[in-house]
């Protein structure tokens, strides 16, 4: 397969741009390791362009999101796959190569003006059943606030994935090639990647 455009955006260059807190780019995540080299959130064009218009809305309540991850190379996926093969909290690459390497996935939450986050059901990457969104044992304000990001995202594009209420994937993100560009190759303005065949 030829090098084509990536048409992937940093998050941070749209207007309002959200929170970041890129935990795979520190060791404080499942797997206990760092995966990305440094934190960038980059997500398909279409994708950036909804998540500035979650934003807009969410700024008229005095909202907004935090990303938690976006884009993220196959490589990677894979590496998380070998730790948790448990297709309903990592993508198995051998499936269907990922959701977040489309850059059509974010995972994401709801901060105050100051950053605080709103209570939400688990901390994020919490792989049991109080993450799913049928989950029974949330508490009202979890669950109100659950709803009001799902709402958002539903309304600009997104469906909210069944077994993590952090994570929504863009409409038909099937359909986006799976790719493998590094975050360093990202960040170091890298245009074009090989789409995974
Ligand atoms: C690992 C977790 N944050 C995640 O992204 N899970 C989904 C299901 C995935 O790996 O695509
Ligand atoms: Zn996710």
């Amino acid at each position: 397969t030829e090098p084509m455009p990536h048409l992937l955006v940093n998050l941070a260059t749209i207007d309002r741009p959200p929170l970041e807190e890129i935990r795979y780019a520190t060791t404080n995540n499942f797997t206990g390791r760092q995966l990305y080299p440094f934190p960038g959130a980059y997500a398909r064009h279409e994708v950036a362009a909804a998540i500035e218009k979650v934003q807009k809305e969410l700024a008229a309540e005095g909202l907004g999101l935090k990303v938690y991850d976006a884009y993220r190379p196959l490589s990677v996926q894979q590496r998380m796959w070998d730790l948790i093969q448990d297709e309903r909290y990592v993508s198995n690459p051998a499936k269907n190569k990922g959701r977040h390497t489309r850059g059509t996935a974010i995972d994401v939450t709801l901060v105050d003006k100051l950053g605080n986050e709103l209570p939400m059901p688990t901390t994020f990457d919490d792989f049991t059943t109080r993450a799913h969104r049928d989950s029974k044992e949330w508490t009202p304000e979890q669950r109100k606030n659950s709803l009001l990001l799902e709402a958002v995202m539903k309304k600009h594009g997104f469906i909210p994935y069944p077994y993590e209420w952090w994570h929504f994937d863009f409409a038909d993100w099937e359909k986006y090639p799976p790719l493998d560009i590094s975050i360093k190759d990202l960040a170091d303005g890298v245009k074009v990647a090989t789409p995974v065949p």
